[in-house]
């Protein structure tokens, strides 16, 4: 056909070899053309918000607004990548929800962009050398080691420690709304997070953290706690800048610096007493099924193949300790709040639970279609409080970004793809992703009916690539590895809670806020720290 044009209008006859010759240096002279234009970044031809304080930029009204706030607005206003202003003359950030922009990143170039170097000691500090710390050919090869550990076999052997920690605290919740006349206003985070912490203990390393009653269990709490708290504050906000800025302040031999080690040093000794104890056993019963993660990392290392060191596998279990406990915890207690707020939904969800006739199985809370409309809050709960509420990247090197949703220029252009520099930094506010109304119609809105009604999602093309195609787990190589055993507790204590409480609101406003993982707040009581009160009676029967 190109032929055939071509000498029509050319007068002239082409042949097959002087048509390709032609071709050739017409692509090649149109590649060199596009090239020249685009040499110049992208970047500053984003679109975002006007102004920003000469000082600060547009980052302390991110902080001084509640969690992902401003994302959403921006999400909202100027579409799908957004540029706006560093604090401290930082190059321009871009915050993206384009989804091909994320898959890119996410999934087919992991490791071209990676966690900002300026944090990676203090995740050294808290968490050690483990999963979160790993980059590049390190991270691959310690998912290759870990991946089989949360396999949907190893996670099914969990489950009895799983419903063990639930049942007492039903138990003790019982107990308490009984003690205080039948009604009980409380902060759910304490009774959550101190049945996730046993959870991860049994299930992490055979531990008993006695409901949150031993000294080691409230030396970990009490670590988490003072850091998520510190982390929301003013202090904080100037003290990331500042770090950026000046990163060598790390390594100051300050007690606030150092002081982020507590959580790792509690871990390190309770793991070394059970290697320690254990060691010898799992070596000798080689045949015996492994029933915690660091009895499966340590029976894998038996075999001799991928061996890991025993801080390799301390700091695997620090880390799963740290990250897996507060989070299902933290997007459990905004789910409770919601059903509180939204009754007639916290009664359907009930209803579905009795009408099981039976205490929900782990078939029951695996089979979505057993408990659809439990699969259907805790979508939903996920979507709109996911604990791990940010993330960031830095790319290592120059690139072209491919966008789902091209951009235009303020000359008018559109560009399909985005040429960025090495260095630039993406933020990828996963809380506002979940969010964007362009996508979800009512992002904002709690709904769980809309993953169960007909046509109740947006089209696939427009949603991320993770975990039922939101961004609360992320996605790719780095997608969290123990989504399946979050979503088991997720479920158990969700059914449970509702089963036999009723939650109400305690009538305060909360606010959520970014911090280590997203927390919530009383507005008005802000110096009290991360709080989420209810009120909580019991269900009749
Ligand atoms: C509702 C609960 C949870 C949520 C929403 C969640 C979310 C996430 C997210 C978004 C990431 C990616 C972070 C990033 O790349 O910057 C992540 C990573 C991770 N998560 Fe989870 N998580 C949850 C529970 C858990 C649990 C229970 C465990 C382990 C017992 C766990 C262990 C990890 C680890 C080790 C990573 C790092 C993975 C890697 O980089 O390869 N998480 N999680």
């Amino acid at each position: 056909m190109i032929q055939a044009f071509l000498n029509r209008f050319a007068l002239v006859e082409f042949t097959d070899t002087q048509l390709g010759a032609f071709l050739g240096v017409f692509s090649f002279l149109l590649a060199i053309s596009i090239w020249a234009r685009r040499s110049q970044y992208d970047v500053k031809l984003v679109s975002g918000p006007s102004g920003g304080h000469w000082l600060w930029g547009h980052e302390r009204e991110i902080f001084l607004t509640s969690a992902g706030q401003k994302f959403s607005e921006w999400f909202n206003t100027y579409g799908q990548v957004v540029r706006y202003k560093g604090a401290f003359f930082h190059p321009d950030f871009l915050v993206v929800s384009d989804p091909r922009f994320i898959h890119h990143m996410l999934t087919e170039n992991p490791y071209n962009y990676v966690k900002s170097p300026v944090f990676r000691p203090l995740v050294d500090r808290l968490l050690g050398h483990g999963l979160v710390w790993a980059e590049g050919d390190e991270h691959k090869q310690q998912r290759k080691v870990l991946n089989p550990a949360f396999s949907p076999a190893n996670v099914r052997d969990m489950a009895p420690s799983v419903f063990e920690s639930a049942a007492k605290l039903r138990t003790s919740l019982e107990q308490a709304i009984l003690k205080s006349g039948g009604e009980l206003e409380t902060n759910v985070m304490k009774w959550t997070a101190t049945a996730t912490l046993d959870i991860i203990g049994k299930v992490g390393f055979n531990h008993d953290f006695e409901q949150g009653k031993s000294q080691d269990a409230k030396d970990i709490q009490k670590a988490w706690t003072d850091q998520v708290n510190a982390g929301m504050t003013t202090a904080a906000f100037y003290a990331q800048i500042f770090l950026r800025t000046f990163p060598f302040i790390l390594s100051i031999p300050v007690e606030a610096i150092q002081k982020q080690g507590d959580i790792k040093n509690v871990i390190n000794r309770l793991a070394n007493k059970f290697i320690s104890e254990k060691g010898e056993l799992v070596e000798n019963e080689k045949t015996e099924k492994a029933k915690n993660l660091l009895a499966i990392m340590m029976k894998a290392n038996s075999s001799g193949v991928n061996k890991m060191s025993t801080q390799q596998m301390i700091d695997h279990i620090t880390t799963f300790v740290v990250v897996g406990h507060e989070t299902t915890a933290g997007s459990l207690n905004m789910t409770l709040l919601e059903l509180a707020q939204h009754p007639d939904k916290q009664q359907r969800l009930r209803e579905e639970i009795i009408s099981l006739g039976h205490e929900p199985t782990y078939e029951d809370l695996t089979a979505p279609e057993r408990l659809p409309y439990l699969d259907a809050v805790v979508k939903e709960g996920l979507r709109l409080h996911p604990p791990g509420a940010y993330m960031d990247r830095v790319a290592v090197k120059d690139d072209i970004v491919p966008l789902l949703h091209p951009i235009t220029t303020p000359s008018g252009e559109k560009l399909a793809s985005l040429k960025i520099k090495a260095g630039q930094v993406i933020q990828i506010p996963n809380i506002s992703i979940n969010r964007v109304d362009a996508v979800w119609k009512d992002g904002g809105n709690f709904r769980p009916e809309r993953w169960v009604e007909q046509g109740g999602l947006p089209p696939r093309a427009e949603m991320q690539g993770g975990w039922s195609n939101i961004m609360s787990f992320s996605e790719g190589p780095r997608l969290c590895i123990g989504y399946r055993l979050a979503l088991l507790e997720y479920k158990c204590l969700l059914s449970l809670l509702i089963r036999y409480f009723v939650f109400h609101d305690a009538n305060v406003t909360i606010e959520t806020k970014f911090s280590a993982t997203m927390q919530p707040r009383v507005v008005g009581s802000e110096d009290e720290g991360a709080q989420l009160p209810l009120r909580i009676t019991l269900a009749e029967d």
